[in-house]
């Protein structure tokens, strides 16, 4: 299965080789200096690759895992029915276990799943359901690729002409299968020509703003600016920012989004100083069948808080909290887009329109 794009996918973060039957992954933690990739179709593995952010960004971790059980589903597909269902459901919890919060993982997972079981029950032989669940998982990916330029498109409609724009984390190719979708909103703005900057946050602990957006933004040769996280309510009440775009992990039925640790201490400026605060997010992100209180907020290790790249910065028994993500409350949002249009409040009336024929 292929498809063409109307922008260049110059980034690929996840992919499936057919040759080697395996799903290939650039390692985020390395870069931006060493693009080094890594293929495989052990669920174990993945997992890990997943754990350890290796793979990270909502839609690439959800696309990834996908990719993971259909390679794997085909490897053992010579197995017998009762074994190779009883393999490919492990493989499937082995990767639900991963990460808490981006909903595109159980989003995925649960579409492989369901064809697993409804074809275990008609007793389709494995090589036959092995195809098919390999063929999910690549719809899975190219959906993922066309969500992202569908919300470039819709998004870059509501960026000025020399706009700055703040963005925090990274919502790029990186983070998904291959265009990005903050990122997608800038990357389409700057094709059709406008004049765009970026400023982007270091976004600690892990610095995926200083890593991996900058990275992203000089290939493409998008102006950008790195700023450390506390400079950004400085920097939007100084006037330097026109509008910030984030990406998502979650959005519930009520509109509440849940993103990298910081989000909301920026959209509350944003609020503050009168510039729209977008939320860029395809639908498999959005769950309605989430209110707020469920969702669960990943407490990542310590460590990571206290080490910078690897270097202590701290007394090293001193305690660290590690939370992933926060939560935005819906009415500083001004607008979601997704790659189905634009959504603006009331977001629960709203997103239950949008996500109508997504089931
Ligand atoms: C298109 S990605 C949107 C979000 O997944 C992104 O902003 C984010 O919070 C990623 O967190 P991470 O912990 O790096 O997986």
């Amino acid at each position: 299965m292929t498809m063409s794009t109307p922008y260049p996918l110059k980034i690929r973060a996840v992919w499936y080789d057919k040759e080697s039957n395996t799903v290939c992954w650039v390692n985020t933690l390395k870069l931006p200096f060493k693009e080094e990739v890594y293929c495989s179709n052990n669920p174990e593995r993945v997992a890990k690759a997943i754990i350890e952010m290796e793979i990270r960004g909502a839609p690439a971790i959800g696309v990834a895992a996908a990719l993971a059980v259909g390679s794997y589903a085909v490897e053992v597909s010579s197995l017998p029915l009762g074994d190779f269902a009883m393999s490919v459901g492990k493989a499937i919890d082995t990767l639900w276990r991963t990460r808490p919060t981006a909903h595109n993982l159980f989003y995925a997972l649960n579409r492989l799943r369901m064809i697993l079981e409804e074809n275990v029950g008609k007793n389709t032989s494995p090589s036959e359901i092995a195809k098919m669940i390999l063929d999910e998982a690549l719809k899975v990916m190219w959906e993922d690729i066309e969500s992202n330029i569908r919300i470039g498109e819709y998004g870059a409609e509501l960026i000025p002409d020399g706009a700055t724009i703040l963005t925090h984390c990274n919502a790029g190719a990186l983070a998904t299968s291959a265009f990005g979708t903050a990122e997608a909103v800038m990357r389409v703005a700057w094709y059709k020509g406008k004049k765009i900057k970026v400023i982007a946050t270091e976004t600690r602990p892990m610095l995926q703003g200083a890593r991996l957006t900058v990275w992203e933004l000089w290939k493409e040769g998008i102006p950008v600016t790195l700023i450390t996280d506390n400079m950004a309510g400085y920097v939007i009440r100084r006037g330097l920012v026109d509008a910030v775009i984030v990406g998502a992990d979650r959005v519930t039925r009520e509109g509440y989004v849940v993103n990298k640790i910081g989000t909301y201490m920026i959209a509350l400026a944003a609020k503050r100083n009168n510039i729209p605060f977008y939320v860029a997010a395809p639908t498999s992100t959005i769950d309605l069948s989430s209110s707020i209180n469920d969702v669960v907020i990943e407490e990542r290790n310590p460590r990571e808080v206290k080490y910078v790249l690897d270097k202590l910065i701290t007394v090293e028994e001193v305690n660290a909290l590690n939370y992933a993500f926060d939560i935005t409350d819906p009415d500083l949002v001004t607008a979601i887009i997704t790659e189905k249009g634009i959504v603006y409040p009331p977001f629960e009336e709203n997103l239950k329109k949008i996500m109508k024929d997504r089931g």
